[in-house]
């Protein structure tokens, strides 16, 4: 299968758990919650998105027609060192697209392999950390992973219905927009009491990179 890739670029993990960790980023291109056309915004699945993920037309951004070759263009945005070589697929929704034959390529040349997906599709075996930000409760398919990233707050999504879950870290982020002051006041006033909640702000945002 080929892949349609909005852009790929090497930064810091900005969000969740792994907050600082030199990743590169695979953005995928599409999403199951929105077609992300700003017309469609106030009637989609997914409301918020603060992601541009629609064509193919960022850094490297193209379709990849095998798995070994966004591997190999994923390899080139890291450059040379083996050593901790880190990817974060996302998009988009990456797992409309992620399939075994990228994990992998992926494994094949070194890389711990994280994803970022909004819980409504499967993943393929073998994605070293999956990260899942719930955005509507009747289609959630992954109910366990690593980590549950829930952003905050969203009508009749509230972290007690994802507590019992089981995941290894709970975060909770601020919803980014026009009440973000607001929201981040909220998120440290929940963590403070519920403190199975850990606070994950979008720190690239604050830092000013990508
Ligand atoms: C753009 S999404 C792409 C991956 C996948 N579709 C998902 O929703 O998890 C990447 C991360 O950004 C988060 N996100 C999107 N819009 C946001 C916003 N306005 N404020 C805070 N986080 C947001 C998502 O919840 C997700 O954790
Ligand atoms: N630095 C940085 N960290 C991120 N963590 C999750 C992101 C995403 O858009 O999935 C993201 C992103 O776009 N940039
Ligand atoms: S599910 Fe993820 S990519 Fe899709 S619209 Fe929502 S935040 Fe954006
Ligand atoms: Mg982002």
């Amino acid at each position: 299968m080929s892949y349609a890739i909005k852009e790929i670029f090497k930064t810091l993990q900005g969000e969740g758990a792994q907050a600082g960790r030199a990743a590169v980023f695979c953005r995928f291109s599409g999403c199951n919650l929105w077609s992300g056309r700003e017309e469609d915004r106030a009637e989609a699945q997914c409301r918020f998105c603060d992601t541009d993920f629609v064509g193919m037309d960022g850094t490297l951004g193209g379709r990849y027609a095998t798995a070994d070759a966004l591997a190999d263009a994923i390899e080139q945005a890291w450059g040379g060192e083996r050593p901790h070589r880190f990817v974060v697929l996302t998009g988009g929704e990456p797992l409309l697209q992620v399939d075994a034959p990228l994990i992998e390529a992926l494994h094949a040349r070194g890389f711990e392999i994280a994803v970022e997906t909004n819980g409504t599709v499967e993943p393929p075996d073998g994605i070293d950390w999956v990260c899942v930000s719930p955005k509507t409760t009747e289609a959630l398919k992954v109910t366990s992973g690593h980590e549950l990233k829930l952003v905050y707050p969203q009508a009749h999504l509230g972290p007690e219905t994802f507590a019992s879950l089981d995941f290894r870290r709970f975060s909770l982020q601020p919803m980014d927009g026009p009440e973000v002051a607001a929201n981040t006041a909220r998120a440290i006033a929940y963590c403070l009491a519920h403190p199975q909640w850990q606070l994950s702000t979008q720190t690239h945002k604050h830092l000013g990179i990508r």
